[in-house]
């Protein structure tokens, strides 16, 4: 018996349920768990290594403080993955699985958001970068973007915490979902959340594509201003821009689908008597399958970092011993033999 519900533990047996709208298929209970376990060893592994790497770097760049953020909000949202795992794979007590409501899938969502909200702010940086190379920051700045980051944590947790504190009923069979923890106040504030935070993020996808376009289109113009004056080929800056549609395209394929099935999936959870009980196993595993897309931003960012972040690169090489060239063909990013800058006389080296 688990002490905090008294609820038999797993093998859950839910023969009163209508079993052909039962969520515990193969595609709950075995498919997205073994999903989840990859996500997680190769996760701790890459943003344990990519801590280990911006906890050497100062923060003396507005991006490496973002970038600090995304890091340690990856590393909380891999820490929940394990919870999921035995959850759906209905390994887990009722205990735990009313945890995995109340507390690891709220932490989860609040890191998700967290991420898309510094990439909006790192684009917004990016490009102030490109149109304005010269102009630097200083201590007050630097000050400034640590309160905001602060503040971005404070005011998501704020918005998450009723989630876990109105998720406050116990369960009433030994097959629950979270939606029927909540109390009515809960299901409302779940709605509202998520209002909230499709707003939060077609707002930083606008400002992402907003972002940059205008630091393509500087790219190009600068890249066609050298080539009148050399009358060379520039193949870096090529590469460059496509490194830059990186951010792009892991916003896309990680939480454009994610955010639209989101939005039929909540008005069944609040709503349930307009949806028959397919419908909203339907909505159910199309929430699960593009939430799987958007955990895996935690296994890309790492890559970003790498990618983008030539002080990334740098102290990484540096802290496993290699020559500092190392994979230049793959970033094409190395140091301009002519110029000896990086290609976009960035000095604080990332992009
Ligand atoms: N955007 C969000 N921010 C914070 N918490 C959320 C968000 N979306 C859902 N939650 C919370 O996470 C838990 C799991 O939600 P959800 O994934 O909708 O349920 P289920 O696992 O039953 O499909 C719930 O407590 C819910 O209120």
């Amino acid at each position: 018996m688990d002490n905090t519900t008294g609820f038999a533990v797993t093998p859950v047996n839910h023969n009163h349920t209508n079993s052909s709208c039962s969520r515990d298929n193969v595609l709950k209970t075995v498919v997205f768990p073994v999903l989840y376990s990859l996500l997680f060893l190769l996760g701790l592994s890459l943003n344990g290594l990519a801590v280990w790497v911006f906890f050497s770097i100062p923060s003396r760049s507005h991006f490496i403080i973002y970038l600090k953020n995304i890091v340690v909000a990856d590393v909380l949202m891999t820490l929940t993955f394990p919870f999921k795992v035995l959850s759906d794979s209905n390994m887990a007590s009722v205990g735990l699985r009313v945890f995995v409501c109340r507390v690891s899938s709220v932490l989860f969502y609040l890191t998700m958001y967290i991420s898309i909200l510094f990439f909006g702010l790192i684009s917004i940086d990016r490009c102030r970068k490109t149109l304005q190379p010269f102009k630097g920051t200083n201590a007050a700045r630097l000050a400034h973007r640590k309160l905001l980051s602060g503040a971005i944590w404070g005011s998501l947790l704020a918005l998450s915490l009723p989630n876990m504190v109105l998720t406050s009923r116990n369960p009433t069979s030994a097959y629950f979902k979270c939606s029927d923890l909540k109390t009515p106040a809960g299901l409302r504030w779940h709605e509202v959340v998520n209002h909230v935070c499709q707003f939060i993020f077609w707002g930083n996808l606008v400002t992402v594509i907003v972002c940059y376009a205008l630091i393509t289109k500087e790219l190009y113009s600068s890249y066609t201003r050298t080539k009148a004056g050399t009358g060379q080929r520039q193949p870096r800056r090529r590469s460059v821009s496509s490194n830059v549609f990186l951010v792009l395209a892991v916003f896309f394929v990680c939480f454009v689908p994610f955010h639209f099935s989101r939005v039929p999936y909540t008005m069944s959870q609040t709503r349930g008597r307009l949806f028959d009980c397919n419908l909203k196993l339907f909505f159910f595993q199309l929430k699960e399958s593009t939430l799987w897309l958007s955990s895996l931003n935690s296994l890309l960012d790492p890559l970003i970092y790498f990618f983008l972040c030539k002080s990334f690169r740098t102290t990484l090489f540096k802290m496993l011993r290699l020559p500092p060239g190392t994979c230049s063909w793959l970033t094409g990013m190395g140091v301009d033999p002519n110029t000896g800058s990086t290609p976009l006389g960035d000095s604080s080296a990332c992009m």
